[in-house]
């Protein structure tokens, strides 16, 4: 559960000061969430107060895991519980391996090194690419990449898990695989996309237009509303 109270963002730019998120109200209860909105919009910018990565410069944004845990105050906290994956997971691989990178967010779970490696592996194997443990992730393609983030991401098991455009780069194949394994997750779901048959799968459906929730309801009627704005 997820809780907007009056979360506005702004940022200073060489015009001034900029409102890139207004002013936003909402209690995100539903197992599926998902997000659309055209580029620009303000959607990478509401999914990162999710999980604290932006503060709200007004308002609170709080998460409830086993508590109410605030995103600024309690932000540590916050990202152990709220799992966030990036439209590109360059920006979240780090270690030479993809076992290795699997392992190091298992290391405060899992303090011996042959557990972990074991956990590891099987989540590699979860998302289909075991075969990958060894493989340097310089050498992963764009698509194995993202389900390597995945994989790293899931296997801590976190309370809420936010994907930031998790199928840009994958084939139809994988989107599939990886949209289906989003609708099928235990965890609660927020999901920014610009596929727009993975976001009519939601229960909810929210649509940014130039900082502003324009819309919130029916995923169907969502998408309907998104094509009008385009
Ligand atoms: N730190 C910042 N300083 C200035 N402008 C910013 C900053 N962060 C975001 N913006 C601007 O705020 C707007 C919303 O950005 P955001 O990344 O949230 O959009 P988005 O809907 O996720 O876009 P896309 O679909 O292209 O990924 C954009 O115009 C962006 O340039």
């Amino acid at each position: 559960m997820i809780d907007f109270h009056a979360a506005a963002v702004e940022v200073t730019a060489p015009e001034g000061r900029l409102t890139i998120l207004h002013p936003a109200t909402l209690t995100l209860a539903e197992p599926r969430i998902s997000v659309i909105g055209a580029n620009g919009s303000g959607k990478s910018t509401f999914a990162r107060l999710l999980n604290g990565l932006v503060e709200p410069t007004s308002g609170s944004v709080r998460v409830q895991a086993d508590s109410w845990l605030d995103t600024v105050t309690d932000g540590a906290a916050v990202r152990r519980r709220v799992g966030f994956t990036f439209s590109d997971p360059g920006a979240q691989l780090v270690m030479p391996t993809a076992l290795e990178d699997v392992a190091l967010s298992l290391r405060r779970r899992y303090r011996r090194r042959t557990e972990r490696d074991e956990a590891a592996r099987a989540a590699l194997e979860r998302f289909g690419i075991g075969e990958l443990a060894d493989r340097s992730v310089h050498t992963l393609s764009g698509g194995q990449r993202q389900l390597l983030a995945c994989a790293s991401v899931l296997a801590t098991d976190p309370a809420i898990l936010v994907a930031d455009e998790p199928t840009t780069l994958l084939d139809l194949r994988n989107s599939r695989m990886i949209g289906d394994l989003l609708m099928s997750l235990p965890q609660q779901v927020v999901l920014v996309t610009h596929d727009l048959d993975l976001a009519a799968r939601a229960d909810r459906t929210l649509v940014i237009d130039e900082g502003r929730v324009v819309f919130d309801g029916d995923p169907a009627a969502a998408v309907a509303h998104y094509r009008g704005l385009a």
